[in-house]
């Protein structure tokens, strides 16, 4: 990979004493707006997978500080009193008390405790801005006292992930879906684009949808026991009931819910894979679908449940074409200035100059866990297919779900682990000689 030269060449390449050498593995950091991702460099999966919620109680903590809960295991965990929140917004860190230390449990609760004996390697979406970078590289030195540090752009890495230097990566997250066209390793800045219609926006539209229509949301934790029920008819549950001031916390319980949506994006929900746009009536929808399989039944915690016909893809619609969106709640992306997926790439190609324009457009990656929904890469190659018709338009999506949650971090994975990354590692001494600011010049 030729781009695989060091960027400021008045640098000598750090020494193996700098950086550790070949027999120390380097740490990989995929921090995401829903799980952030640990693990070994040269390792085809991240040993420590923890959600980037963490469980927050004020007052609680040493000193009248808050006390944190953070893991899988104990953000999950009922405890009165006790709000969920999230380091990130758009995608990349907001709150830089907290994210610090998601890094560090995610990294130390099942890699090692010895941060200073191993380089990090850390991604960042295309749009981190100058700051962000830089505050990153201080956390990392600072408090972290790794060896050696590179940052590398989530798309990047997951074009590697997809063994592609060159090509367009499509990344669905939580937060955004963003499209970066690479070029020999390299982004190309005027090509990004994103729009805020991630797994967040996907929760948002099905959770509006069931309050639309008087679908009851339960949650795991609210039920005790219940009995089977025909679809439609109420709920035969026993809830969990709360003494005063021993109930969970609003955001709390959204939280739960929240996985329940992710349950039902997981299974039932679906994309229109067309022709055309999702027809817009009810009706309508219904005879396009005839040649479509049935409905898909979805059981909620407390055994309510329904089959969903055309309400299925009604709900994702909004990706591809946001004036389908549902606006019946409050934060919505505007349906009407936010550009859907077939327009983001419009939008980003555009911008890509027209030589390599066919080179990136034969390798289109998709990836992030929120493409993993039925129908999506389907759907994707049938827009790319008719807005650039001709035969070499290439969508690769991996067929194994791991490696496509895992993709920036796979990728990270990858670099870290060739023989010429050796080169591109940030040293400490670099670090102390030319301040935070060598982030910018040396990690494009
Ligand atoms: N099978 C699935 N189908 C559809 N969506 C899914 C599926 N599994 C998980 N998701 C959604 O994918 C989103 C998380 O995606 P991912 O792990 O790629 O995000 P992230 O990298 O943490 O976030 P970001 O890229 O925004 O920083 C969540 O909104 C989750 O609900």
């Amino acid at each position: 990979m030729s781009s695989l030269q060091p960027t400021l060449s008045s640098n000598q390449a750090p020494s193996t004493v700098e950086y550790g050498g070949d027999e120390i593995s380097a740490i990989v950091l995929d921090p995401g707006t829903a799980w952030i991702r640990a693990g070994f460099a040269g390792e085809d999966t991240p040993k420590s997978v923890i959600p980037a919620d963490y469980g927050c109680i004020e007052g609680a903590g040493e000193n009248g500080g808050r006390k944190m809960f953070i893991g899988d295991n104990d953000v999950h965990a009922l405890r009165p009193g006790m709000e969920i929140r999230n380091p990130m917004n758009d995608g990349i860190v907001a709150d830089w008390d907290t994210a610090p230390l998601l890094w560090r449990a995610a990294i130390t609760s099942r890699l090692t405790t010895e941060l200073s004996e191993h380089p990090l390697l850390m991604t960042e979406p295309s749009w981190n801005p100058s700051k962000n970078r830089e505050r990153t590289i201080e956390v990392v030195f600072e408090d972290f006292d790794v060896p050696a540090f590179y940052l590398a752009k989530t798309g990047v890495c997951a074009g590697f992930a997809s063994g592609k230097a060159t090509g367009l990566v499509i990344d669905v997250g939580a937060s955004n879906i963003s499209i970066t066209p690479i070029h020999d390793g390299l982004v190309l800045k005027k090509g990004c684009t994103r729009s805020p219609l991630g797994g967040t926006f996907l929760s948002d539209q099905i959770r509006a949808y069931f309050a639309a229509v008087n679908i009851p949301l339960s949650a795991h934790y609210q039920v005790l026991s219940k009995s089977p029920v025909e679809a439609w008819k109420p709920a035969d549950a026993v809830y969990r009931a709360f003494a005063p001031g021993e109930e969970p916390t609003d955001s709390y319980r959204r939280f739960q819910e929240d996985r329940v949506l992710t349950e039902f994006k997981e299974c039932t929900a679906q994309v229109w894979t067309g022709p055309g746009l999702l027809p817009s009536t009810a009706q309508d929808a219904a005879s396009a679908m005839l040649s479509s399989p049935g409905g898909r039944p979805f059981e909620f915690p407390d055994g309510f449940n329904v089959v969903f016909n055309t309400e299925r893809f009604r709900v994702t619609e909004g990706i591809f074409h946001p004036p389908s969106m549902l606006t019946s709640y409050q934060h919505h992306p505007d349906p009407n200035s936010t550009l859907g997926l077939n327009q983001l790439i419009h939008q980003s190609m555009k911008d890509v100059d027209i030589e390599l324009k066919q080179l990136i457009l034969n390798n289109v990656v998709i990836t992030g866990a929120g493409s993993l929904l039925y129908g999506f890469t389907d759907r994707v190659n049938a827009e790319i297919a008719a807005a650039f018709p001709g035969p070499r338009v290439r969508v690769m999506a991996a067929g194994n779900s791991v490696e496509r949650r895992y993709a920036g971090w796979l990728g990270g994975s990858i670099l870290a682990s060739l023989g010429a990354f050796h080169q591109l590692w940030i040293s400490r001494k670099e670090y102390d000689e030319h301040g935070p600011n060598i982030v910018e010049k040396r990690c494009k």
